[in-house]
């Protein structure tokens, strides 16, 4: 079995056939941002100065507030941003917490028939990530799904770098692809925040509220649609903020939950049982244990859902309006 899926380069396309393929298809980049104040406004501003003006790649710029405590809203609004509140949109639909969410609730108030996912904290990028990752998209139509392939190296505090980044990448997702999906074993990065999809097929999907949504899109995708309808771009490097094990332990507690609902082992449902997940803490005193509740619960297909875009359920999706 060969394990390559090949990999492009992000200077493959030419900005001028680009356009030319974009016809009078509509692009959103949608930001998810919880707490990223310090580096929203530069994701923002960067991509808007690339593509808003002469060369109107992009027709929407969205910054998805996801509960943040922080400046991010106005920061994000400052830079150029269509700015929602994730708990503020649909609210009847109810509220959670976590990435996947600010994704699906953006499903609701985007206009793009293409969507390209960026996170809000990176540092070392560039604009080339919109229009790489939108290539095969614009310009294939049996690819569903692009992935964002870089260097990713681990900073230390001072800046220097430290070692090789993607600890929830390399010890949780890349084995269990190993274990259940060989065939996916030629993704470089399958946790990639930079991604783009159709909104077609996006809206097809169930999302996890957290940060399983990565490796579920992949899974189905692959499944729906195939390997081979996943694409990878070579976007260069990319560096962003580290998270600590208390935020990277629920991180692969979503990402094993929703690998475990697409080997059929758990139910995706809206609100599964809740997991304890212990960590600890050395004291003066000795080990103290800190508790979290990692949240493994999925949103049903957006398209699924009264009042989508006012495109109720057709009855193929197999969830029922909600
Ligand atoms: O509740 C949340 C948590 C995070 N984010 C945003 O999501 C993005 C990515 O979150 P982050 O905590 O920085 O994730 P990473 O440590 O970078 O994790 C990697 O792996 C995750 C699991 O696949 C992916 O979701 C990430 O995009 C990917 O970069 C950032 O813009 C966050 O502000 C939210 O919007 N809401
Ligand atoms: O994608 C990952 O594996 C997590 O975001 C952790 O990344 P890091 O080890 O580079 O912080």
């Amino acid at each position: 079995m060969s394990f390559l899926l090949p990999v492009r380069r992000y200077d493959e396309w030419d900005v001028p056939a680009l356009l030319a393929a974009k016809r009078d298809r509509r692009v959103s980049v949608v930001i998810p941002a919880r707490d990223e104040a310090a580096s929203v406004g530069g994701v923002v501003e960067g991509i808007a100065a690339a593509w808003t003006g002469e060369v109107p790649l992009v027709d929407e710029i969205v910054v998805i507030d996801s509960d943040s405590v922080d400046e991010t809203a106005a920061v994000a609004r400052a830079a150029g941003a269509i700015v929602f509140s994730a708990k503020e949109i649909r609210p009847d639909l109810g509220r959670a917490e976590g990435k996947g969410e600010a994704l699906w609730k953006a499903l609701h108030v985007v206009t793009g028939d293409l969507l390209v996912f960026v996170d809000a904290d990176l540092v070392d990028w560039g604009p080339h990530f919109i229009s790489g990752l939108l290539g095969p998209l614009l310009t294939n139509d049996d690819i569903q799904l692009v992935k964002a392939v870089y260097d990713r190296p681990m900073l230390a505090p001072d800046g220097s770098q430290a070692e090789a980044g993607g600890r929830v990448t390399e010890l949780v997702a890349r084995p269990l692809l190993a274990l259940h999906w060989p065939q996916l074993g030629g993704l470089v990065q399958p946790l990639s925040g930079e991604w783009a999809i159709r909104r077609a097929t996006f809206e097809r999907l169930s999302v996890p509220m957290g940060y399983g949504v990565e490796i579920a899109a992949v899974l189905d995708i692959a499944e729906r649609h195939g390997v081979t309808s996943i694409a990878q771009v070579d976007l260069g490097r990319r560096t962003h903020r580290h998270r600590r094990h208390d935020t990277l332990g629920p991180m692969a507690v979503q990402v094993i939950a929703a690998v475990e609902a697409r080997l059929g082992w758990r139910t995706p449902d809206r609100r599964p049982d809740p997991i304890t997940l212990v960590q600890f803490d050395r004291t003066t005193t000795g080990f103290v244990p800190c508790e979290q509740h990692p949240d493994t619960g999925e949103r049903p297909p957006a398209r699924s859902v009264r009042s989508y875009r006012d495109d109720p359920d057709d009855g193929t999706l197999g969830w029922g309006p909600r």
